[in-house]
């Protein structure tokens, strides 16, 4: 699903990424961990297409992340679904709407988007929220519309950058449970994350940078 070949960033002279191979397979779920400037979201940018690495290659399903031409940058990253730590939702919008812009900015036929919205906002036990502003939710339930929202397109790989960095431990499970049900159901999932004992928790494999280089998960 995908597979890093020698793939190194540089920002003028400061090293993010040094060379780093690996590949996961359709379907798999791993960590990438590593200390604060080890390159963890300069990785999950170049997935997004961000960026482009300095050298080499980024393979991403069928795509070949340098060769994208304009048309199919849409089409790709439509595979590629994202949560961040701050889900920025727009606050004077309903949960429903929020999860519905996705679909709305793709040109996804209209009539098919309830249905799509209500699927993923069930899928993260929010479909009773739906009419609701995110200002009257807890940090917990709006990282879910956050998670509803990067899946609403049904991605084939699901990209995290510390989802659970403002939640406790408890809440933090319950994103993990959800991670772990979309990976049952095919899909390929990738969270960066400095939360050790979350990571020691669960039996995934840990992919750990280092100064840019991978030096663990290989
Ligand atoms: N746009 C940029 N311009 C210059 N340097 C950058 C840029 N983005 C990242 N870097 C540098 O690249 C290195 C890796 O940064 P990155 O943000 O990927 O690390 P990280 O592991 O995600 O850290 P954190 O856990 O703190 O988010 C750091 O030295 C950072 O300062």
């Amino acid at each position: 699903m995908i597979e890093f070949q020698n793939v190194s960033k540089r920002y003028g002279a400061r090293v993010a990424l040094d060379d780093v191979s690996f590949r996961l397979d359709p379907g798999e779920m791993s960590f990438l961990v590593g200390h604060s400037g080890a390159g963890k979201s300069t990785l999950l940018r170049q997935l997004i297409c961000l960026e482009a690495p300095t050298e080499g290659r980024v393979l991403v399903g069928n795509f070949d992340l340098r060769r994208l031409t304009a048309e199919q940058l849409p089409i790709y990253r439509r595979k590629v679904g994202v949560v961040f730590q701050d889900p920025q939702l727009l606050m004077d919008r309903s949960v429903y709407d929020n999860v519905a812009l996705p679909l709305q900015a793709s040109g996804f036929d209209r009539k098919a988007i309830p249905h799509r919205v209500e699927a993923a906002l069930q899928q993260v036990d929010l479909s009773e929220l739906a009419g609701v502003l995110p200002t009257a939710l807890s940090s917990g339930q709006r990282q879910r519309v956050g998670i509803a929202r990067a899946v609403v397109h049904r991605p084939a790989l699901l990209l995290a950058d510390e989802p659970t960095g403002n939640l406790d431990p408890d809440l933090s499970k319950k994103i993990m449970k959800l991670f772990t049900q979309f990976r049952n159901h095919g899909v390929t999932v990738l969270i960066a994350t400095h939360e050790q004992a979350l990571v020691e928790s669960q039996p995934f494999r840990v992919l750990r940078l280092d100064g840019g280089r991978l030096v663990e998960g290989q």
